[in-house]
């Protein structure tokens, strides 16, 4: 295989998407994301299509996490991001933007579960009545409707008033993408979701995802390698703060491109 790991973002066929046959949810363009001097990510602009899940990989510090917490300007306060995130024709990296209705659109849910000290309907409702929605009907509604999304509300539908702190590890993590997806986002961003939970939950969370792309687009950062190849549709490998290749998940794991990519996802990086 040849080593192309020198080549530009162009030259090393990174996937991009004909518009007529692929709807783009979200894209990024020419983005650098800096901490201070460092550049946390140089390189690598993706395209993700709508209703399929994409799976961001790569070494500890390659700027999975950089990239995809950029995505929807969690990274705001902390590095100088430049260039353009393209949703829906407009760039929401730009100062026009309103964030907190960004978010709306685009919701994160995050590697360790961080369910609010309330109860398990509050978890979910509480975002929805800060939204200005207090009709009991219209806040069940929701909050069966987002505990069912996310394969939970057989579990926990007797239980709604205990707190969400009871819950094991694997249902606190399924009551944040619940509550992530109440407010009915368009994209949902995944940092490592299922990285503190044990194999069941695991399964369960994919299993949740797959029903979830029905739906929603979903981008996920995972260092576990067979989750990336059962549940993604596309993969991006990350190294040194560069996508070094994006495509097919099939592709990036049977057919992989770049030397790097090989050596990663085999098992034999650095
Ligand atoms: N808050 C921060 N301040 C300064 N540098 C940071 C910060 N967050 C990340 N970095 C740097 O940016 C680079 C990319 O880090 P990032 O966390 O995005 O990588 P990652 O691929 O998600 O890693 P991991 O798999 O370990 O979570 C690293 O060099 C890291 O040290």
């Amino acid at each position: 295989m040849a080593d192309n790991t020198n080549l530009t973002t162009s030259q090393r066929n990174i996937m991009k998407f004909d518009p007529k046959d692929h709807e783009i949810a979200l894209s990024t363009e020419d983005l650098h994301v800096f901490y201070g001097k460092t550049e946390g990510i140089s390189e690598g602009d993706l395209q993700f299509e709508r209703y399929k899940i994409s799976a961001l990989i790569g070494p500890s510090g390659s700027g999975k996490s950089t990239y995809l917490r950029s995505l929807n300007r969690m990274n705001d306060r902390i590095a100088t991001v430049k260039g353009k995130i393209m949703y829906r024709g407009l760039d929401i990296n730009s100062d026009a933007i309103d964030v907190y209705e960004m978010r709306r659109h685009i919701g994160m849910v995050f590697q360790r579960p961080n369910p609010f000290a309330k109860s398990i309907y509050e978890n979910i409702a509480f975002a929805l009545r800060q939204r200005g929605m207090n009709k009991k009907q219209d806040l069940d509604e929701i909050v069966e409707r987002s505990l069912r999304q996310a394969a939970m509300w057989d579990q926990v539908k007797d239980d709604l008033n205990k707190s969400a702190l009871a819950l094991s590890g694997g249902q606190q993590q399924r009551l944040c993408i619940a509550r992530a997806i109440a407010i009915k986002p368009d994209i949902l961003l995944l940092d490592e979701p299922a990285s503190a939970l044990d194999p069941v939950s695991t399964s369960q969370i994919e299993d949740t995802l797959l029903e979830l792309k029905q739906n929603y687009t979903i981008i996920i950062v995972t260092h576990n390698m067979q989750q990336a190849s059962r549940i993604s549709d596309y993969t991006a490998f990350f190294n040194l703060g560069k996508v070094l290749e994006y495509a097919e998940t099939g592709d990036i794991f049977t057919n992989p491109k770049v030397d790097l990519t090989n050596d990663y996802i085999s098992g034999n990086f650095g």
